[in-house]
């Protein structure tokens, strides 16, 4: 049970089961799938009492979205193959609830209509893009233009997939290419690509750092990469002046033997918590989970899989259903923890269930 299970089930009943699969699915044996909620399980809050003080409200500065909700929405491709309105609809939800959305780069709206479907709710709202870094940096170049004019305020580089996880599910269905009548939008008339058609997301190992130098030179854009697990990553990161960092093993659909996000995040905060924003994605199901990660170090963290089930149940109404309701669990979960704010949540909080306090 989780705060969106119904909604999974109304998904799960609508959703043809390939993409279900696609959805719901993670890498290999999918024990970094399971491990990303479990590892919140396994975690408890030492709640303060009797401390006063107005109900929480909490909102966060994050680069690119003052003000912003603690809770995002993670990059997620291919929203109309949950619901003919796609990812208008998401946009839409996430406008409305004062949410940063980061748009897939492989979404099935271009990313220029996506935004101006959030600006329509609210003139200020906040969509980042998400980019896989592409071996040609003329396509990552076409790329960062089109998200700089649609009016993204934000970059976000996915670097954890030098190759694709083996995704065992769709390999089982058949499921390997978007079905007929939709594209990736994002990829139409890019170099190298066909006429009028959409050009291939390419996964490369070639990436690296000096991918990253190129694109920084090229945008003045705030830039957070996405997949960073290893401590020694957090550092160059920082030596690299990025924006902020995602700490994320992609929803456990890449490294099957990745750990969850949430155990590495005390480790990350060690090495370079304070120098920039630290986010987290990956298994976050209730107001506890985000403040759970708030306490170990995050300022804010992404949600992927409850906002396509949201989506496939009830278009923009789910969508904004399922950001309503993690919305208020975070004020009811800070709240009944004693604290204010973010500003109030500390290490400290957190503890391992059934941790032994008589010891
Ligand atoms: C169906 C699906 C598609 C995804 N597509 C992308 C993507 O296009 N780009 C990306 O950086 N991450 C992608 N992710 C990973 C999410 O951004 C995020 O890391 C993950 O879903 C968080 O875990 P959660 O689903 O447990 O909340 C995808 C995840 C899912 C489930
Ligand atoms: C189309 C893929 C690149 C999207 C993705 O990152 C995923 O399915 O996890």
């Amino acid at each position: 049970m989780n705060l969106f299970a119904d909604l999974h089930d109304r998904a799960k009943e609508l959703l043809e089961p390939a993409i279900h699969d696609y959805y719901a699915g993670g890498a290999a044996d999918e024990f970094a799938l399971a491990d990303n909620e479990n590892s919140f399980a396994r975690l408890a809050l030492l709640p303060r009492m009797l401390r006063g003080g107005p109900p929480p409200e909490p909102r966060v500065d994050l680069p690119g979205a003052p003000g912003a909700a603690p809770v995002l929405v993670a990059p997620t491709a291919f929203h109309r193959l949950a619901h003919p309105e796609g990812e208008l609809a998401t946009a839409r939800a996430a406008a409305a609830t004062g949410t940063v959305l980061i748009s897939s780069m492989a979404a099935t709206t271009a990313v220029d209509e996506v935004v101006a479907a959030a600006r329509e709710v609210r003139s200020d709202a906040a969509v980042w893009f998400q980019l896989y870094l592409q071996p040609d940096p003329e396509v990552t170049a076409r790329l960062v233009e089109r998200a700089e004019s649609a009016g993204c305020t934000a970059l976000v580089v996915t670097v954890d997939s030098p190759v694709f996880g083996d995704h065992v599910r769709d390999r089982r269905n058949g499921f390997h290419d978007l079905p007929p009548g939709y594209e990736a939008a994002n990829m139409r008339d890019l170099p190298g690509g066909p006429p009028g058609g959409t050009r291939d997301i390419e996964m490369s190992p070639e990436i690296s750092w000096r991918h990253l130098e190129v694109l920084r030179a090229t945008t003045a854009l705030p830039v957070l990469l996405k997949g960073i697990l290893h401590p020694d990553d957090a550092h160059l990161a920082v030596a690299q002046g990025v924006d902020g960092i995602i700490v994320s093993n992609h929803g456990g659909r890449q490294l099957d033997a990745a750990p969850a996000p949430i155990d590495v995040l005390p480790r990350i905060t060690r090495a370079i918590g304070g120098t920039l924003p630290l986010l987290l994605d990956g298994g976050v199901r209730r107001g506890t989970d985000v403040v759970t990660a708030l306490a170990l170090g995050a300022e804010a963290v992404g949600i992927g899989r409850p906002v396509l089930w949201g989506l496939a149940a009830d278009g923009e109404k789910g969508v904004r259903e399922v950001l309503d309701r993690i919305g208020a669990d975070v004020v009811r979960a800070m709240a009944l923890c004693g604290v204010r704010g973010p500003d109030d949540l500390t290490a400290n909080l957190v503890v391992p269930r059934g941790f032994g306090g008589l010891r």
